[in-house]
């Protein structure tokens, strides 16, 4: 049967990348997305953008929601010091046995926990299951009608980053951190990953 998406960018990375190299695998994956299949990685463009919040905002620990090949686990994960964690949550099993091998590829698998379920089951249970109370940074970029429940259920003090906050957009999260007194918001506008579409990120620090 015809190969998916995913497994097609995975041969990219193991064609092209260094086995250890992560920026050699970011770069394999957006040379594959830009020349050869168009595939929903934040990219490079908005990709630096979230390289400059990690870097500012030099969290302990980091909680991604939709991993789907691990593109921006790769470039978060890279930028965290040894004692860091980032994880980063997965619903869809076919597209998490995909990360796990980017990630393996790139050797940053000490950092990343990648937890397959979804997020509206298993950030109630980060606490208990992972004792991490809060996160420092949270990266959204899974279903974007899930973007404003889940940030309800993760008021607990952290710097909320979220991409596509204009294509294909999420309205109604947009709404609630740009008017909410518990949030300073801010938008970094750039473009749709490998496309000349304006998106942009939203970084919202919670202010208790
Ligand atoms: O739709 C987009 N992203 C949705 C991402 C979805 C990914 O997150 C997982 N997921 C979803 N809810 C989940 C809940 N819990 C865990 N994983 C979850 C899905 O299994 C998928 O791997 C998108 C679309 C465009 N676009 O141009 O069309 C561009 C982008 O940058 C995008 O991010
Ligand atoms: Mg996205």
């Amino acid at each position: 049967t015809r190969s998916t998406r995913p497994q097609r960018l995975l041969a990219a990375v193991q064609k092209n990348a260094t086995r250890g190299d992560p920026r050699s695998v970011v770069k394999a994956i957006d040379e594959f997305c830009r020349y050869t299949e168009w595939a929903m990685n934040v990219g490079d463009e908005k990709g630096c953008i979230l390289d400059s919040v990690v870097s500012e905002v030099n969290p302990a620990t980091v909680l991604e929601l939709g991993t789907y090949c691990g593109y921006s686990t790769v470039r978060i994960a890279t930028l965290l010091p040894p004692d860091a964690k980032l994880i980063t949550l997965e619903f869809n099993p076919d597209f998490a046995v995909i990360a796990r091998q980017v990630i393996a590829w790139a050797g940053q698998e000490e950092k990343v926990h990648l937890v397959e379920g979804s997020s509206g089951d298993l950030i109630p249970k980060m606490k208990e299951q992972f004792g991490v109370k809060s996160f420092d940074l949270v990266f959204l970029d899974h279903w974007k009608d899930r973007y404003l429940p889940d940030a309800k259920l993760m008021e607990a003090g952290s710097v909320l980053l979220a991409d596509n906050v204009i294509c294909p957009g999420s309205p109604d999260y947009l709404d609630y951190v740009r008017n909410s007194p518990k949030y300073r918001s801010q938008y970094f506008k750039s473009h749709l990953e490998y496309t000349k579409v304006e998106d942009g990120l939203e970084k919202s620090v919670f202010l208790g």
